[in-house]
């Protein structure tokens, strides 16, 4: 499985030389997402199923390639350098989470497609083969090594450097995507603030509640720009705030946003009633990773 990420935090602190913004984010990730099923066989293929399919490239080739594709050709020059031979596959994607809405799906996919094949290929090696795949991932996007990572995070410099978050709890959850593809690129250009205050949580957090408090103290710093570019993602996380989320937020440059919930009972009122009310709407309802 290729999970929803979720940016429960994302704060912009600065920027590099090269453009890229400096972050701070508390991750964690969805128990749903997108599929993808990899098997050695007598030709390479990729094939794409699911409700976004006709939104994501199927080719392998110039600058808007499918990431999982990305992903394979970047692993096999690295093991076929290496003298590791690396046979055709076929992948199959299920795209369930929809594209470019923040939520890191293509990261995903191509973090998936990396640990399997890694699986794949290596299985047939005799050698042991050592292979920093967070920092092959990271050439292919900033958000690959956190989706490598899969457990509650925090992130820093552009994604690269990841601390592992303990004591995270589970929380029923609700994503809500009105429609609205945000363009990543468009988003940090957009921003204007590129430093604002570093992303602090108290030492020692237990309750739930408690943690909802935290979170609720932090912010995403992307969330304006996003807005001046979709304003619907307003009432999106307004919708959420109604519907009784203990918490919502957009995650990463959106227009995803999400509601935290107190139970299960309450996420599931939600996700009905925006439902009914939203019909147009993509709703995931789900329970966030804990730690
Ligand atoms: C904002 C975040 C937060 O987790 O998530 P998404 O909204 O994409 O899910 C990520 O930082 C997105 O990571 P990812 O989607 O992999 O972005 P990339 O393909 O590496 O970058 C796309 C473009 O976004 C800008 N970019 C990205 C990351 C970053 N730290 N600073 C940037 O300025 C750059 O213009 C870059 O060329
Ligand atoms: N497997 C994939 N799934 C989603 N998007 C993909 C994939 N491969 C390539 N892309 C391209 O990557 C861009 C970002 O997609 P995505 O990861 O869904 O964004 P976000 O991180 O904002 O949720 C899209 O413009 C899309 O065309």
């Amino acid at each position: 499985m290729a999970p929803a990420k979720i940016n429960l935090a994302l704060h912009v602190v600065g920027q590099r030389a090269d453009g890229h913004h400096l972050l701070e984010s508390l991750v964690t990730f969805a128990d749903d997402g997108d599929r993808l099923s990899l098997a050695l066989s007598e030709t390479d293929s990729f094939t794409v199923s699911g409700p976004f399919a006709g939104d994501v490239p199927v080719g392998a080739d110039g600058g808007n390639a499918n990431l999982v594709l990305k992903a394979r050709d970047l692993l096999r020059t690295r093991l076929t350098r290496l003298g590791l031979p690396c046979g055709p596959v076929a992948l199959h994607l299920t795209k369930a989470l929809p594209v470019a809405s923040g939520i890191g799906g293509g990261s995903a996919d191509a973090a998936t497609a990396l640990i399997g094949l890694m699986r794949l290929w290596g299985a047939s090696h005799d050698l042991p083969v050592n292979i920093d795949l967070a920092a092959l991932g990271l050439s292919l996007g900033a958000d690959l090594p956190m989706c490598l990572t899969g457990r509650p995070l925090i992130a820093r410099g552009i994604g690269e450097a990841i601390t592992p978050v303990i004591g995270l709890p589970a929380f029923p959850a609700l994503l809500v995507n009105p429609g609205a593809a945000v363009s990543t690129p468009a988003v940090f250009r957009t921003l204007t603030n590129k430093t604002n205050p570093p992303l602090t949580l108290p030492e020692r957090l237990a309750a739930p509640d408690d943690w909802i408090a935290a979170i609720a103290a932090t912010r995403n710093d992307l969330e304006q720009p996003a807005l001046s570019l979709a304003p619907v993602i307003g009432a999106v996380r307004a919708a959420l705030a109604d519907a009784g989320a203990a918490l919502a937020r957009m995650s990463g440059s959106g227009a995803t946003c999400f509601g935290l919930f107190r139970d299960v009972a309450a996420r599931d009122r939600a996700a009905a009633h925006l439902r009914a009310a939203h019909p147009d709407w993509y709703l995931l309802p789900c329970t966030t990773l804990g730690s």
